[in-house]
This record gives C-alpha cells, structure tokens and sequence, in this order.
C-alpha cells in the first residue's frame, strides 16, 4: 500500500538511501521545452571538454547557465560567473529549468531550493563520470537536483569514502534525482554510456545539474 502517494505523488525512495529521492519521469511533460532551451543555451555556450587540475580532459562535455557554472582550473574547481570559453556573463537560467528544478526540490522536502547554477552535462557513448563528491558549494544545507534526458544512465551511489562500495541504479529519460542531507557528500557518478539511440537525442544523454552554488 502506498501511504504517502497522495501527498507525494511523484516520490519514490528507490535507493533506500537517507536523503536520496527518485522522482520518476517528472521531467517528461516539459520535455520539449526543456531541449529546446537546452538548444538555446548549448548555442551561447557551447559544449566543451573542461580539463581537470590533473591535465585530463573529461570524456563529459560540459556548459553551464545562470548565474555560476562550473569550471575546472590549473588548481582545481570552482565556480564562475564567467565563461572562459567565451569571455562572457553564462545564459540566464531559462525558466523552464527553474520550474522544474523548483518542483522537484519542493517535492523533495526544499521548497526553498533557488537554483543559481545549471551544469549541462553531455554524454556520449563511453563518456563517464567517475565517483566524486559534489563539495564546491558553499551551503551544503541546499540540495543537489539532477535531471536525466535522453539515452538511459547508470547511476551509482558510493559512501563517503571514495572506496566505498557503491550502489548503481539506471536513470531513465525524464527522471529526476534530488539529494541532500545526510546524503548531500555522498560520493556518486556514472558508468560509461551506453550505445543506444534516443528518440529526441540521438546517441547521447544531457544531464541537468542544479544547484545553489553561491
Ligand atoms: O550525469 C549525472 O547524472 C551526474 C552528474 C554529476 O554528478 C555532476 O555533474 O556533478
Ligand atoms: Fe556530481
């Protein structure tokens, strides 16, 4: 029996991990408007591999939108108001962004959650995200919001400990995942991608990661 499906409908706990929730397919009604202003950032900021303090490019493409995005260095990550890549202020959030991640947040338990920065991560086959913390924000009270669109990932879940073991679990098209709290610092990542093609997508998968950075 589903004691809480009408308060919140949407919310499930797939990861039966304190702080972590599923919100399956609440990104699907606004799909389309989603990619179109994914398009419209993607077309001021473009994709690019960022290089890490270690000298590696990232097999993720990445951009940002809102006020901060993130960016790698020499010495390490933080975040900017400025695109590198272009010398210019990163695109406003659009809108449809904002709602959403508002919406899931809310859900989620933070109804106070504002989103100043957006990471658009995007996938190709084989790109990965290997395990790491989320710890370049300076309020760790205020949640991660991550939105999956497009071909399916596999999402793990560590511990605190890099070497911890981790739980994987697939993101499909549409998802959403909020954490905080307990499990704002949890270690996570993605498996390399796998071959497929996606109605609206192609060969890739964009992830949205949302967060209150400043
Ligand atoms: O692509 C994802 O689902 C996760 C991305 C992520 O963890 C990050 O950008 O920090
Ligand atoms: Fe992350």
């Amino acid at each position: 029996m589903d004691l809480f499906g009408h308060i919140e409908p949407a919310v499930t706990n797939a990861t039966a991990l304190d702080g972590v929730r599923l919100l399956k397919a609440l990104a699907l009604p606004q799909e389309a408007a989603l990619l179109a202003d994914v398009e419209r950032v993607l077309a001021a900021a473009p994709l690019r591999h960022m290089v890490t303090p270690g000298g590696f490019a990232m097999s993720v493409a990445m951009s940002n939108c809102g006020e901060l995005g993130w960016v790698t260095e020499r010495h390490g990550y933080r975040y900017d108001g400025w695109d590198p890549l272009t010398q210019q202020a990163w695109p406003l959030m659009p809108a449809s962004f904002a709602v959403l991640s508002q919406q899931a947040a809310t859900l989620a338990g933070y109804p106070d959650f504002v989103a100043d920065a957006c990471l658009i991560n995007r996938y190709q086959v084989g790109a990965r995200m290997g395990l790491h913390q989320d710890k370049n924000e300076r309020d760790f009270s205020q949640p991660i919001v991550s939105v999956s669109l497009g071909l399916t990932a596999t999402f793990q879940f560590g511990g605190f400990k890099r070497s911890d073991k981790a739980l994987s679990f697939p993101l499909y098209h549409g998802d959403v995942v909020v954490w905080g709290g307990a499990a704002r610092l949890r270690y996570h990542g993605v498996l390399p991608l796998k071959a497929g093609m996606h109605p609206a997508l192609g060969e890739s998968r964009i992830n949205l990661t949302f967060r209150k950075a400043g």
